[in-house]
Protein backbone atom coordinates (compact mmCIF):
# COMPACT_ATOMS: atom_id res chain seq x y z
CA UNK A 1 0.00 0.00 0.00
CA UNK A 2 1.47 3.84 -0.92
CA UNK A 3 0.48 6.06 1.85
CA UNK A 4 0.97 9.66 1.63
CA UNK A 5 0.48 11.73 5.69
CA UNK A 6 0.32 15.29 4.68
CA UNK A 7 0.61 17.31 8.74
CA UNK A 8 2.87 20.40 10.09
CA UNK A 9 3.57 22.83 11.58
CA UNK A 10 4.21 21.78 14.97
CA UNK A 11 4.77 19.00 16.43
CA UNK A 12 1.64 18.54 17.74
CA UNK A 13 0.54 18.13 13.88
CA UNK A 14 3.53 15.98 13.03
CA UNK A 15 3.55 13.13 16.13
CA UNK A 16 0.28 11.78 15.20
CA UNK A 17 2.14 10.85 11.49
CA UNK A 18 5.02 9.67 12.58
CA UNK A 19 2.57 6.86 14.98
CA UNK A 20 0.31 6.13 12.43
CA UNK A 21 3.70 5.70 9.77
CA UNK A 22 5.13 3.66 12.66
CA UNK A 23 2.31 1.13 13.06
CA UNK A 24 1.23 1.08 9.23
CA UNK A 25 5.06 -0.32 8.77
CA UNK A 26 5.13 -2.47 11.72
CA UNK A 27 1.82 -4.40 9.93
CA UNK A 28 3.62 -4.30 6.31
CA UNK A 29 7.42 -3.65 5.74
CA UNK A 30 6.33 -2.80 2.31
CA UNK A 31 3.98 0.17 3.08
CA UNK A 32 5.26 2.73 1.31
CA UNK A 33 4.97 6.20 2.78
CA UNK A 34 5.57 9.95 2.12
CA UNK A 35 5.14 12.57 4.60
CA UNK A 36 4.28 16.36 2.81
CA UNK A 37 4.79 19.36 4.78
CA UNK A 38 5.83 22.81 4.77
CA UNK A 39 9.25 24.21 4.54
CA UNK A 40 9.36 26.04 7.81
CA UNK A 41 7.61 23.63 9.62
CA UNK A 42 8.94 21.14 12.40
CA UNK A 43 8.42 18.02 10.65
CA UNK A 44 12.08 18.86 8.45
CA UNK A 45 13.43 17.79 11.59
CA UNK A 46 11.24 15.38 13.08
CA UNK A 47 10.38 13.28 9.97
CA UNK A 48 13.65 12.62 8.15
CA UNK A 49 14.53 12.13 11.75
CA UNK A 50 12.45 9.37 12.33
CA UNK A 51 13.33 7.79 8.69
CA UNK A 52 10.56 8.65 6.32
CA UNK A 53 10.73 10.80 3.73
CA UNK A 54 9.41 14.49 3.16
CA UNK A 55 8.33 16.95 0.48
CA UNK A 56 7.09 20.16 1.03
CA UNK A 57 5.11 22.28 -0.99
CA UNK A 58 3.81 26.22 -0.26
CA UNK A 59 1.00 26.62 1.76
CA UNK A 60 0.34 29.39 4.39
CA UNK A 61 -2.33 29.64 6.74
CA UNK A 62 -5.52 32.48 6.15
CA UNK A 63 -5.07 35.26 9.16
CA UNK A 64 -8.62 36.56 10.91
CA UNK A 65 -8.78 40.80 9.96
CA UNK A 66 -5.78 40.76 7.44
CA UNK A 67 -7.25 41.16 3.99
CA UNK A 68 -4.17 42.34 2.37
CA UNK A 69 -1.85 39.25 3.37
CA UNK A 70 -5.05 36.83 2.68
CA UNK A 71 -4.75 37.94 -1.04
CA UNK A 72 -0.80 36.52 -0.52
CA UNK A 73 -2.04 34.02 1.37
CA UNK A 74 -4.35 32.37 -1.96
CA UNK A 75 -1.48 32.90 -4.23
CA UNK A 76 0.74 30.38 -1.88
CA UNK A 77 -2.26 28.01 -1.46
CA UNK A 78 -2.54 28.47 -5.52
CA UNK A 79 1.03 27.41 -5.73
CA UNK A 80 0.44 24.91 -3.00
CA UNK A 81 -1.96 22.99 -5.31
CA UNK A 82 0.16 22.94 -8.21
CA UNK A 83 3.15 21.54 -6.10
CA UNK A 84 0.46 18.82 -4.36
CA UNK A 85 -0.49 17.71 -7.65
CA UNK A 86 2.78 17.23 -9.06
CA UNK A 87 3.24 15.16 -5.74
CA UNK A 88 0.41 13.08 -5.23
CA UNK A 89 0.95 12.55 -9.46
CA UNK A 90 3.83 10.68 -9.24
CA UNK A 91 3.58 8.96 -5.92
CA UNK A 92 0.06 7.89 -6.76
CA UNK A 93 -1.33 7.09 -3.21
CA UNK A 94 -3.77 4.56 -2.69
CA UNK A 95 -5.16 6.75 0.52
CA UNK A 96 -3.66 9.95 1.93
CA UNK A 97 -4.74 11.35 5.75
CA UNK A 98 -4.11 14.82 6.97
CA UNK A 99 -3.46 15.26 10.50
CA UNK A 100 -3.38 18.95 10.91
CA UNK A 101 -2.18 21.96 9.82
CA UNK A 102 -2.71 24.39 7.23
CA UNK A 103 -0.29 22.01 4.86
CA UNK A 104 -3.33 19.33 4.45
CA UNK A 105 -5.35 21.68 2.61
CA UNK A 106 -3.78 21.77 -0.50
CA UNK A 107 -2.51 18.14 -0.42
CA UNK A 108 -6.02 16.49 0.83
CA UNK A 109 -8.12 18.42 -1.76
CA UNK A 110 -5.79 17.90 -4.39
CA UNK A 111 -6.11 13.70 -3.57
CA UNK A 112 -10.36 14.21 -3.40
CA UNK A 113 -10.07 15.59 -6.88
CA UNK A 114 -8.01 12.88 -7.80
CA UNK A 115 -10.10 9.98 -6.87
CA UNK A 116 -7.86 9.04 -3.70
CA UNK A 117 -9.37 7.90 -0.83
CA UNK A 118 -8.83 10.51 2.12
CA UNK A 119 -9.28 10.40 5.63
CA UNK A 120 -8.34 13.98 7.93
CA UNK A 121 -7.32 13.82 11.53
CA UNK A 122 -8.83 15.96 14.18
CA UNK A 123 -6.69 15.96 17.42
CA UNK A 124 -8.26 18.87 19.44
CA UNK A 125 -12.04 19.34 20.92
CA UNK A 126 -12.64 22.75 18.58
CA UNK A 127 -11.29 21.67 14.77
CA UNK A 128 -9.15 23.80 13.10
CA UNK A 129 -10.78 25.83 9.78
CA UNK A 130 -8.53 23.49 7.57
CA UNK A 131 -10.46 20.69 8.55
CA UNK A 132 -13.93 22.41 8.58
CA UNK A 133 -13.41 22.77 5.08
CA UNK A 134 -12.17 19.77 4.00
CA UNK A 135 -14.55 18.03 6.00
CA UNK A 136 -17.24 18.31 2.70
CA UNK A 137 -14.61 16.35 0.43
CA UNK A 138 -12.61 13.79 2.22
CA UNK A 139 -14.20 10.42 2.84
CA UNK A 140 -13.56 9.82 6.16
CA UNK A 141 -13.33 11.83 9.78
CA UNK A 142 -11.42 10.65 12.57
CA UNK A 143 -12.15 12.29 15.64
CA UNK A 144 -10.65 12.37 19.18
CA UNK A 145 -13.73 13.38 20.73
CA UNK A 146 -17.45 12.75 20.91
CA UNK A 147 -17.93 16.28 20.85
CA UNK A 148 -16.45 17.42 18.63
CA UNK A 149 -19.08 16.46 15.89
CA UNK A 150 -21.18 19.38 16.59
CA UNK A 151 -18.64 21.38 15.14
CA UNK A 152 -19.38 19.92 11.81
CA UNK A 153 -22.20 20.07 9.63
CA UNK A 154 -25.01 17.45 9.68
CA UNK A 155 -24.98 16.40 6.72
CA UNK A 156 -21.45 14.66 6.49
CA UNK A 157 -22.55 12.85 9.96
CA UNK A 158 -22.07 9.42 8.16
CA UNK A 159 -18.52 10.45 7.73
CA UNK A 160 -17.41 10.61 11.68
CA UNK A 161 -15.81 8.47 13.73
CA UNK A 162 -14.68 9.12 16.80
CA UNK A 163 -11.37 7.64 17.40
CA UNK A 164 -9.12 9.55 19.97
CA UNK A 165 -5.77 10.36 19.70
CA UNK A 166 -2.99 8.27 17.81
CA UNK A 167 0.07 8.27 20.34
CA UNK A 168 3.19 6.81 19.45
CA UNK A 169 3.28 3.46 20.27
CA UNK A 170 7.15 3.35 22.27
CA UNK A 171 5.57 5.80 24.90
CA UNK A 172 4.41 2.75 26.55
CA UNK A 173 7.64 0.58 26.57
CA UNK A 174 10.72 2.34 28.45
CA UNK A 175 10.91 1.51 32.26
CA UNK A 176 11.57 4.23 34.81
CA UNK A 177 15.03 3.29 35.76
CA UNK A 178 16.20 2.52 32.37
CA UNK A 179 14.66 5.98 30.99
CA UNK A 180 16.14 7.87 34.31
CA UNK A 181 20.14 6.00 32.79
CA UNK A 182 19.36 7.05 29.75
CA UNK A 183 18.72 10.18 30.38
CA UNK A 184 22.15 10.56 32.71
CA UNK A 185 20.26 10.94 35.77
CA UNK A 186 19.96 9.32 39.44
CA UNK A 187 17.37 6.42 39.26
CA UNK A 188 16.77 7.45 43.55
CA UNK A 189 15.93 10.55 42.50
CA UNK A 190 12.87 12.10 41.60
CA UNK A 191 12.52 14.06 38.08
CA UNK A 192 10.71 17.10 37.00
CA UNK A 193 10.82 17.89 33.29
CA UNK A 194 9.04 21.03 32.20
CA UNK A 195 8.16 21.35 28.46
CA UNK A 196 6.63 24.36 26.38
CA UNK A 197 4.90 22.38 23.89
CA UNK A 198 6.74 21.85 20.58
CA UNK A 199 8.15 25.43 20.05
CA UNK A 200 8.59 26.34 23.86
CA UNK A 201 6.47 28.84 25.46
CA UNK A 202 8.47 31.97 26.69
CA UNK A 203 6.29 32.94 30.05
CA UNK A 204 6.79 28.99 30.49
CA UNK A 205 10.40 29.05 30.76
CA UNK A 206 11.26 32.61 32.44
CA UNK A 207 9.39 31.03 35.69
CA UNK A 208 11.11 27.82 35.35
CA UNK A 209 14.57 29.62 35.02
CA UNK A 210 13.96 31.68 37.93
CA UNK A 211 12.31 28.24 40.06
CA UNK A 212 16.01 26.81 39.34
CA UNK A 213 17.87 29.75 40.01
CA UNK A 214 16.50 30.75 43.22
CA UNK A 215 14.25 28.07 44.54
CA UNK A 216 15.77 24.33 43.10
CA UNK A 217 15.93 22.03 46.48
CA UNK A 218 18.70 19.46 46.22
CA UNK A 219 17.04 16.28 46.44
CA UNK A 220 15.53 16.62 43.04
CA UNK A 221 16.12 16.70 39.58
CA UNK A 222 15.04 18.81 36.66
CA UNK A 223 14.94 18.05 32.69
CA UNK A 224 14.52 22.00 31.10
CA UNK A 225 13.25 21.55 27.60
CA UNK A 226 13.07 25.53 26.68
CA UNK A 227 12.05 25.05 22.77
CA UNK A 228 14.73 25.60 19.97
CA UNK A 229 14.31 28.88 19.90
CA UNK A 230 14.75 30.19 23.50
CA UNK A 231 17.38 27.69 24.36
CA UNK A 232 20.55 30.39 23.45
CA UNK A 233 18.78 32.86 26.24
CA UNK A 234 18.27 30.26 28.76
CA UNK A 235 21.32 28.75 29.06
CA UNK A 236 23.22 32.08 29.41
CA UNK A 237 20.72 32.95 32.39
CA UNK A 238 20.87 29.83 33.80
CA UNK A 239 22.78 29.24 36.90
CA UNK A 240 22.32 25.75 37.27
CA UNK A 241 24.38 24.42 34.15
CA UNK A 242 27.16 22.77 36.24
CA UNK A 243 24.61 21.50 38.83
CA UNK A 244 24.52 17.36 37.16
CA UNK A 245 21.04 17.23 38.87
CA UNK A 246 20.12 19.59 36.15
CA UNK A 247 19.86 19.33 32.17
CA UNK A 248 18.96 22.10 29.99
CA UNK A 249 18.00 21.07 26.12
CA UNK A 250 16.40 22.75 23.40
CA UNK A 251 14.10 20.00 21.96
CA UNK A 252 13.20 16.46 23.15
CA UNK A 253 13.81 13.94 19.81
CA UNK A 254 13.47 10.97 22.18
CA UNK A 255 9.96 11.96 24.15
CA UNK A 256 9.25 8.52 24.82
CA UNK A 257 11.98 8.31 26.76
CA UNK A 258 11.31 11.50 28.80
CA UNK A 259 8.25 10.78 29.69
CA UNK A 260 9.39 7.06 31.16
CA UNK A 261 11.77 8.99 33.26
CA UNK A 262 9.57 11.86 34.58
CA UNK A 263 8.03 11.53 38.23
CA UNK A 264 6.10 15.13 37.16
CA UNK A 265 6.04 16.85 33.89
CA UNK A 266 5.22 20.64 34.38
CA UNK A 267 3.76 21.73 30.44
CA UNK A 268 1.25 23.32 27.96
CA UNK A 269 -2.30 21.68 27.34
CA UNK A 270 -2.29 21.20 23.62
CA UNK A 271 -4.00 17.87 22.26
CA UNK A 272 -1.25 15.38 21.79
CA UNK A 273 0.25 16.48 24.74
CA UNK A 274 -2.83 15.68 26.93
CA UNK A 275 -3.39 12.51 25.07
CA UNK A 276 0.72 11.37 25.81
CA UNK A 277 0.55 12.03 29.63
CA UNK A 278 -3.01 10.51 29.59
CA UNK A 279 -1.24 7.14 27.77
CA UNK A 280 1.45 6.85 30.30
CA UNK A 281 -0.31 8.32 33.09
CA UNK A 282 2.15 10.87 34.24
CA UNK A 283 1.14 13.48 37.22
CA UNK A 284 1.52 16.85 35.58
CA UNK A 285 1.44 20.88 36.57
CA UNK A 286 -0.58 22.39 33.06
CA UNK A 287 -0.31 25.84 32.46
CA UNK A 288 -2.47 25.94 29.26
CA UNK A 289 -1.71 28.59 26.73
CA UNK A 290 -3.69 31.62 26.84
CA UNK A 291 -2.89 32.40 22.85
CA UNK A 292 -5.18 29.93 21.26
CA UNK A 293 -8.10 29.21 19.69
CA UNK A 294 -10.95 29.55 22.23
CA UNK A 295 -8.82 28.78 25.12
CA UNK A 296 -8.97 25.18 24.45
CA UNK A 297 -5.81 24.90 26.10
CA UNK A 298 -7.59 25.69 29.14
CA UNK A 299 -10.59 23.54 28.56
CA UNK A 300 -7.97 20.12 28.25
CA UNK A 301 -6.19 21.56 31.08
CA UNK A 302 -9.46 21.24 33.39
CA UNK A 303 -9.82 17.87 31.96
CA UNK A 304 -7.21 16.53 33.80
CA UNK A 305 -7.94 18.34 36.83
CA UNK A 306 -11.57 17.56 37.07
CA UNK A 307 -10.42 13.82 37.78
CA UNK A 308 -7.36 14.71 40.17
CA UNK A 309 -4.53 13.67 37.09
CA UNK A 310 -3.18 17.37 36.66
CA UNK A 311 -3.09 21.06 38.86
CA UNK A 312 -3.69 23.69 36.82
CA UNK A 313 -1.78 27.29 36.70
CA UNK A 314 -3.02 29.96 34.65
CA UNK A 315 -0.62 31.84 33.00
CA UNK A 316 -1.84 35.26 34.63
CA UNK A 317 -0.96 33.57 37.85
CA UNK A 318 1.92 31.76 37.45
CA UNK A 319 5.72 32.48 39.15
CA UNK A 320 8.42 30.80 40.38
CA UNK A 321 6.74 30.63 44.15
CA UNK A 322 3.34 28.87 43.06
CA UNK A 323 5.05 26.97 41.05
CA UNK A 324 7.76 26.07 44.09
CA UNK A 325 4.36 25.63 46.17
CA UNK A 326 2.57 22.99 43.89
CA UNK A 327 5.71 20.98 42.90
CA UNK A 328 6.61 20.40 46.75
CA UNK A 329 2.59 19.72 47.26
CA UNK A 330 3.04 16.75 45.01
CA UNK A 331 6.88 15.47 44.31
CA UNK A 332 7.51 14.30 47.96
CA UNK A 333 4.19 12.42 48.15
CA UNK A 334 4.36 9.22 46.61
CA UNK A 335 0.50 8.35 47.60
CA UNK A 336 -0.34 11.75 45.54
CA UNK A 337 1.65 10.85 42.78
CA UNK A 338 0.45 7.35 42.17
CA UNK A 339 -2.80 8.89 42.14
CA UNK A 340 -2.77 11.30 40.17
CA UNK A 341 -0.80 8.73 37.86
CA UNK A 342 -3.79 6.36 38.23
CA UNK A 343 -6.33 9.15 36.97
CA UNK A 344 -4.67 10.43 34.58
CA UNK A 345 -4.83 6.77 33.24
CA UNK A 346 -8.29 5.86 33.93
CA UNK A 347 -9.07 8.04 30.59
CA UNK A 348 -6.74 6.55 28.30
CA UNK A 349 -8.01 5.35 24.60
CA UNK A 350 -5.28 2.82 23.91
CA UNK A 351 -6.89 1.79 20.30
CA UNK A 352 -6.58 4.88 18.86
CA UNK A 353 -3.69 4.63 16.62
CA UNK A 354 -4.96 0.81 15.56
CA UNK A 355 -8.71 2.28 15.18
CA UNK A 356 -7.20 4.87 12.66
CA UNK A 357 -4.84 2.25 10.54
CA UNK A 358 -7.76 -0.04 10.33
CA UNK A 359 -9.94 2.52 9.30
CA UNK A 360 -7.34 3.17 6.99
CA UNK A 361 -6.99 -0.47 5.59
CA UNK A 362 -10.50 -1.02 4.84
CA UNK A 363 -11.25 2.65 3.39
CA UNK A 364 -7.97 1.82 0.91
CA UNK A 365 -9.59 -1.71 0.26
CA UNK A 366 -13.27 -0.80 -0.68
C1 LIG B 1 -2.39 19.04 17.76
C2 LIG B 1 -2.57 20.50 17.99
O1 LIG B 1 -3.56 21.05 17.58
N1 LIG B 1 -1.63 21.16 18.63
C3 LIG B 1 -1.66 22.57 19.03
C4 LIG B 1 -0.53 22.79 19.96
O2 LIG B 1 0.66 22.47 19.26
P1 LIG B 1 1.96 21.88 19.97
O3 LIG B 1 2.67 21.14 18.93
O4 LIG B 1 2.70 22.92 20.69
O5 LIG B 1 1.45 20.95 21.14
P2 LIG B 1 0.89 19.45 21.28
O6 LIG B 1 0.78 19.29 22.71
O7 LIG B 1 -0.37 19.21 20.51
O8 LIG B 1 2.01 18.50 20.65
C5 LIG B 1 3.36 18.59 20.97
C6 LIG B 1 4.04 17.34 20.45
O9 LIG B 1 5.42 17.57 20.34
C7 LIG B 1 6.13 16.59 21.10
N2 LIG B 1 7.37 17.19 21.62
C8 LIG B 1 7.36 18.38 22.25
C9 LIG B 1 8.53 18.95 22.72
C10 LIG B 1 9.75 18.23 22.55
O10 LIG B 1 10.83 18.65 22.95
N3 LIG B 1 9.71 17.02 21.92
C11 LIG B 1 8.56 16.48 21.43
O11 LIG B 1 8.57 15.37 20.86
C12 LIG B 1 5.17 16.15 22.19
O12 LIG B 1 5.53 14.90 22.71
C13 LIG B 1 3.85 16.16 21.40
O13 LIG B 1 3.70 14.99 20.65
O14 LIG B 1 -0.51 24.10 20.47
C14 LIG B 1 -0.35 25.12 19.52
C15 LIG B 1 -0.43 26.48 20.17
O15 LIG B 1 0.23 26.53 21.37
C16 LIG B 1 -1.46 25.00 18.47
O16 LIG B 1 -1.17 25.90 17.45
C17 LIG B 1 -1.51 23.57 17.92
O17 LIG B 1 -2.54 23.45 17.01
Amino acid sequence: MKVLIAGGGTGGHVYPGIAIAKELKERDINTEILFVGTENGLENKIVPGEGFELKTIHSKGFKRKAITENFKTISVNFQGLLDSYRIVSNFKPDIAIGTGGYVTGPVLLICSFMRIKTVIHESNVIPGVTNKILSRFVDRIALSYEETKKYFNKRIAGKIVVTGNPVRKDIFIYRKSEAKKALGFDVSKPLIVSVGGSRGAANINKTVLSYLNNYMPSNIQFLFITGENQYESIIKQCNMLKNKDVKVIPYAYNMPVVYAAADLIICRAGAMTISELIACGKPSILIPSPYVAENHQEYNARTLEKIGAAKVILEKDLDEKILYNYINEIIYNNDKLKAMSESAKSLSKPDALDQIVDLMYTLARS
